[in-house]
């Protein structure tokens, strides 16, 4: 398949050799005419077809996950199954056939092949919400041109870590509330050094961070005595999350058996009702400041949604579509993380200490910015190791849009792919020692020490990759380096080993507590 990836790149610009360019156009000709044998190898029977793929039945599954809870352990049960149908086998969740690939070259091949606007799932319900109440869709739930034309206008905006650089100091403040907080939550407890439940206050952290990028303003999430509108988002979030299953049966439940079974779609909207009215009033605000400012004859200066609403790149509706998908996706995927990585420094002190040393050695005391992340390779070690033992969306989905031959099976298009990526990340053949903790695997001591990238991508790869990675990741290195300047973490006696569960993400099943000891 590299053969394959190497070839479709190969174009005239690239070879100016015209030797060498008949040689790569004869090896081209050569590979397309291996491909149309291969096609003609299926109608042969000599590839295999999505019936000879093996699998779990579907009342196995069904009895997997309704009965011994499985959605709690979807990474689990990914695992199980790869280690027992092979890397690419196929799952029947009612009428939906899912096709899994929980291998590394595979997704590669299938994430390499994508076109113009990929498709990740069935979004019905919530595209069926957003028609009832007369919203558009965002990123998260847009297909094909309406897709294209938001993404485009947002990947010039925040995809480049430059693009996100500018909110360091934005960010930076929201750090300086954290640390604040910490000391405030630890003097609460007996020991005067644990903060309890460490997620409850990366969720605020979290939802600030993002909410000062993509609002321009601060909702208070760190303050004593929080906003009761940010109280009443953070409620609509939880909402969203806690009734996870209900939000999957709201889509999976038909809509003729809602009025038997009416409490999950009840929820679901009324989740997204509270999402939405907290983006329109935050961005009805600005706009209206940026039409005062207008009328008074002074500059509009701002950031992203004043970029936006200046503009008029996108309509007012998709602002509040996006914004609302934005928050909704930026929020409890970073927390996670944060609350990981502080659980893994806590638990292996020497590596913690590594780390902390890079800090110290490249700041020397001083608040770091974005322009320092590049000096503080070992940071960014630590967010990408723990996105590799806990990637927050353990799986990912496509529908295909074209014929495809993966593994040796023929996949039609239209079907249902899930890309497991928590089975590809514990791989040991990409990492040795899967299971440990090592954030000094991804120092670049040289090409060959490299880990190939497919094996943990836990934003996705290409076009329909996350678009918040930047910001994600920026507020994730900001605020860990700053605690690590401040704080020694440690395990407090309260936490033994915490597992993963999944409840729509990948998060600790367990509270995390930790002790911040002052350094
Ligand atoms: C640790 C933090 C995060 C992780 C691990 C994460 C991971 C992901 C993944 C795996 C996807 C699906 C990509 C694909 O289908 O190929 C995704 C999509 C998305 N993420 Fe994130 N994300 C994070 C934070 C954020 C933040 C902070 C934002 C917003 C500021 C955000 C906004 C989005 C949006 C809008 C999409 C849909 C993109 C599209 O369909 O075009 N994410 N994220």
């Amino acid at each position: 398949m590299a053969l394959r990836d190497a070839l479709l790149r190969i174009s005239r610009k690239s070879v100016r050799n015209d030797a060498c360019w008949r040689i790569a156009l004869q090896i081209r000709t050569l590979y397309d005419s291996a491909v149309q044998e291969e096609t003609g190898l299926k109608h042969a029977g000599l590839v295999k077809s999505l019936r000879e793929m093996p699998g779990p039945s579907a009342i196995g599954n069904l009895i997997e996950f309704f009965y011994r809870d499985g959605f709690s352990r979807i990474h689990e049960i990914q695992m199980e199954h790869s280690q027992k149908y092979g890397k690419i086998f196929k799952s029947r969740f009612g009428p939906q056939l899912v096709v899994s690939i929980a291998d590394r070259d595979l997704v590669a091949q299938v994430l390499r092949a994508e076109g113009v606007a990929p498709q990740r799932a069935n979004m019905e319900s919530w595209k069926e919400y957003r028609d009832m109440r007369g919203h558009t869709t965002g990123l998260i739930s847009a297909e094909a041109d309406e897709w294209l034309k938001m993404r485009s206008v947002l990947r010039q905006l925040i995809m480049r870590p430059r693009d996100v650089a500018v909110f360091s100091d934005d960010v930076n403040e929201v750090v300086a509330d954290l640390v604040v907080k910490v000391q405030k939550l630890r003097s609460q407890q007996p020991d005067g050094l644990t903060v309890v439940n460490v997620n409850d206050l990366f969720f605020k952290f979290a939802m600030e961070g993002v909410a000062t990028i993509l609002y321009e303003a601060r909702l208070g999430c760190l303050e004593d005595d929080i906003p009761k509108m940010s109280q009443e988002y953070i409620e609509a979030l939880h909402l969203m999350f806690s009734s996870f299953k209900t939000s999957m049966y709201a889509g999976a439940i038909p809509k003729w058996l809602r009025p038997i079974i009416p409490k999950p779609w009840k929820e679901f909207c009324h989740s997204w009702d509270g999402l939405f009215k907290f983006s329109q009033i935050h961005i009805d605000r600005k706009l209206l400041e940026i039409k005062q400012k207008v009328e008074r004859g002074e500059e509009v200066k701002g950031g992203l949604l004043t970029h936006l609403l200046v503009t008029k790149e996108m309509n007012l509706e998709e602002i509040y579509a996006n914004m609302t998908e934005m928050l909704l996706a930026g929020v409890d995927t970073t927390s996670f993380t944060l609350s990981w990585s502080t659980y893994l420094l806590a638990k292996h002190p020497m590596v913690q200490q590594q780390i902390y040393e890079e800090v110290t050695r490249v700041l020397n005391g001083r608040v770091p910015t974005a322009d320092d992340v590049p000096n503080l390779p070992l940071i960014k070690g630590l967010v990408k190791e723990t996105l590799r033992l806990y990637p927050v969306l353990p799986g990912n989905g496509r529908i295909t849009q074209d014929n495809l031959i993966v593994g040796g099976y023929f996949i039609p298009k239209g079907t249902q792919l899930a890309l497991c990526h928590y089975s590809t990340s514990m791989d040991e053949e990409t990492f040795p020692k899967a299971e440990e903790f090592r954030p000094d695997r991804w120092l670049r001591k040289d090409t060959l020490d490299r880990v190939d990238n497919f094996g943990s991508i836990p934003f996705g790869y290409g076009i329909r990759s996350c678009i918040g990675k930047r910001i994600a990741e920026l507020e994730m290195y900001l605020a860990l380096t700053q605690l690590l300047q401040k704080f020694c973490i440690e395990v407090s006696p309260l936490t033994g080993d915490i597992r993963a569960k999944t409840h729509g993400l990948l998060c600790p099943a367990a509270p995390v507590n930790v002790k911040f000891i002052d350094r």
